[in-house]
Order: C-alpha cells, then sequence, then structure tokens
C-alpha cells in the first residue's frame, strides 16, 4: 500500500513562513497585492479563486478577482489587463485557464507586465526558466518540486514521465526536473500506447484533466504517482486523474486529491506574489 504524500502538510509549513514575510512587509506599508482573472466559468479555475480567496485572506494578502464572462474578447480581455499592469497597488497578475477558444493565450501571454507576471508565462520568463536563470516560475511546476524536496525524493537518474503539455504544468515541469538531472519524458494526447510508456516511470506526473484516467495497468510497482488534475467525478465529488484507490495499492507513494497539489500550488502562487512584492519594495519603495 502506497504512502500518501500529503501536499496540505508541505502548504501549512510554507504558510508559517510566508506569515513573518508578510508582517515585515506590511510594517513598511506594503500589501502584497494579487489579482487573478478568469474568463467564463471553468469549474477547476474556480475552485482554485475560491482557495485562493481564502488563503490569501487567512494570510493578509490582499485578492482581487476580476471574473468576466465567456463572451468576453481578445480586446476586452487586453484592456483588463493594461489597467491591472498599469494599477501601482497590484504586484501580481494571473490569468487562469482554460481560456474561450476565440482568445489567442500566446496573445495574452504577452501583455501581462513581465515582473507582475506570477506564473511566468511570457516568452522572457519561460526562456529564462529553461535557461536556468531566476526569474517567476509556473507555480504548479513550483508546488511539484516543493512536495518532491519536503519528502526527499531526489529525482536525479530517475525516469520521471510526464503526462499532459501545458505551458502551466507539463513544458515548465520538465524544465525544473532536468535541472536536478532527471531524465524527462512528456506524453500527451498523440502519445502512442501510453500505459507502456507510463509503467516505465520512476516518478509519474499525470496533469490532463480527466477524471480517474490513470488505473492501476498504467503504474508499475514502486512508482511514486503526482496526481495534478482536479476534476469532478459522477457524483460531484472532486477527483484527480488519477484513480486513487486502485493505484494506491500498487505504487509507493501517491498524492492525493483533494489534499496533495492543489494546497501547495495555492501557497506556492501567493509566495510567489510576496516575492514580487518584496522585490518591488527594494527597488522602489512605494
Ligand atoms: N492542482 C493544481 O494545482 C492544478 C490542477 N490543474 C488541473 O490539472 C488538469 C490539467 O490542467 P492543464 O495542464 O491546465 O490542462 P490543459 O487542458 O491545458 O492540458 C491538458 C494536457 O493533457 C493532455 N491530454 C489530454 N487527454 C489526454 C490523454 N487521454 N492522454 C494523454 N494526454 C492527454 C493534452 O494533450 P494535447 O496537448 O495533445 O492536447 C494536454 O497536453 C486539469 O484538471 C486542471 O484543472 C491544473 C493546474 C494546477
Ligand atoms: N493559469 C492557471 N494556473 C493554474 O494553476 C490553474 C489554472 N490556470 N486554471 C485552473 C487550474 C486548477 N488549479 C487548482 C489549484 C488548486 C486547487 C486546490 O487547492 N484544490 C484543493 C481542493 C479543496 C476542495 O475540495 O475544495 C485540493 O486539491 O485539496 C484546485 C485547482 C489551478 N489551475
Amino acid at each position: 500500500m502506497a504512502t500518501v504524500l500529503s501536499g496540505t502538510l508541505v502548504a501549512q509549513q510554507l504558510a508559517t513562513k510566508l506569515q513573518k514575510r508578510i508582517g515585515l512587509l506590511r510594517q513598511q506599508q506594503v500589501i502584497p497585492t494579487l489579482a487573478t482573472i478568469i474568463v467564463g466559468n471553468d469549474k477547476a479555475s474556480l475552485l482554485y479563486a475560491n482557495r485562493q480567496q481564502q488563503t490569501a485572506s487567512n494570510l493578509g494578502i490582499n485578492y482581487q478577482l476580476i471574473t468576466l464572462s465567456q463572451q468576453t474578447t481578445e480586446q476586452q480581455l487586453l484592456q483588463v489587463i493594461q489597467e491591472l499592469n498599469q494599477d501601482v497597488i497590484v504586484d501580481a497578475i494571473l490569468i487562469q485557464t482554460p481560456l474561450p477558444a476565440a482568445i489567442n493565450p500566446q496573445v495574452i501571454r504577452q501583455q501581462v507586465a513581465p515582473i507582475k507576471d506570477v506564473e511566468g508565462q511570457s516568452a522572457e520568463s519561460i526562456g529564462r526558466l529553461w535557461n536556468g536563470q531566476s526569474g517567476n516560475l509556473p507555480t504548479t511546476a513550483v508546488a511539484i518540486m516543493k512536495l518532491l524536496h519536503f519528502y526527499q525524493i531526489a529525482v536525479s537518474k530517475k525516469h520521471v514521465v510526464i503526462v499532459g503539455r501545458s505551458s502551466i504544468v507539463g513544458k515548465p515541469l520538465a524544465a525544473l526536473l532536468l535541472r536536478e538531472n532527471a531524465t524527462v519524458t512528456i506524453a500527451h494526447s498523440y502519445t502512442d500506447n501510453l500505459a507502456s510508456l507510463t509503467r516505465q516511470a520512476d516518478i509519474l506526473v499525470v496533469a490532463i484533466g480527466k477524471a480517474n484516467f490513470i488505473t492501476a495497468k498504467y503504474v508499475h510497482p514502486g512508482c511514486i504517482v503526482i496526481d495534478v488534475g482536479t476534476n469532478r467525478d459522477a457524483t460531484g465529488k472532486i477527483v484527480g486523474d488519477v484513480a486513487f484507490q486502485q493505484v494506491q495499492a500498487v505504487a509507493q507513494m501517491i498524492t492525493p486529491v483533494p489534499g496533495g497539489i492543489g494546497p501547495l500550488t495555492v501557497m506556492s502562487l501567493l509566495e510567489q506574489v510576496v516575492m514580487i512584492a518584496e522585490r518591488r519594495e527594494k527597488q522602489h519603495g512605494r
């Protein structure tokens, strides 16, 4: 039976450290501020915003949620981003995905002011990530690395298979794992014979958005399984991309949903907001 890796536990530890840093900023009259934009009503996206709001309020981070309708045009979204770019109160801007099909994410990503781009989605930030330079990083990828570090799971020489190639999870995670000498394979919807590939993984990370998709036959005994997915099953319960019960029986370690990568993503996001606020305070004062 696999050991369950608690993201909630790691998040709580990070929260304690963040509280101190936020206290110091507040002494300088700086209140770290995050603005999140959601376009449309993707369930996982709304859930994420909800957790941001709650956690930010607990920690003393100022939070603005901007929800726009599914019919919003690219031009209208760009207008909202421009306003947030210019707003001196706002430290960090998060544009949640998915975006409506009529909006080109590549165009949007380039419009967020680089210093406020909390998930590091601009071409500049992506270049820095792959070059190993410092900068704002995609928060879910950071959360996964934090979980591995906390549980002292070394990735050097390990074969990590990532299922999903989004710009917020799969691709940036590959870059961070390479820095630590993992051998990385990225699979996606065009991957042939997925199960034979995932069975070769020492560490399997799944971020596809399909409830309980990864069953026991995808997992080699002894594998460490990290489930990023946030879905609702037929009964409305929040479940991951991994069929937890059956995979728990074969894996060595596994992250649950809820209580795994989710809470740690929220905390890593807020840590990055605090980092940006600290950077701005040092450079300009406010
Ligand atoms: N807990 C957390 O912190 C977070 C959770 N999430 C959740 O993780 C999931 C994925 O999110 P995100 O990365 O944004 O998703 P995207 O929808 O942007 O990407 C999904 C990826 O999965 C691949 N994929 C889809 N179906 C299959 C399949 N049957 N076999 C193999 N690959 C497949 C797609 O392939 P292709 O590229 O070929 O289309 C794509 O690369 C969602 O449930 C989301 O809510 C996301 C971010 C953070
Ligand atoms: N640009 C962008 N970046 C993202 O990182 C991003 C996004 N868009 N769009 C939506 C998905 C989804 N996502 C979640 C993060 C945390 C929880 C989370 O905290 N989940 C709790 C749920 C707790 C409960 O049950 O209410 C848990 O898993 O324990 C969920 C979902 C980030 N996403």
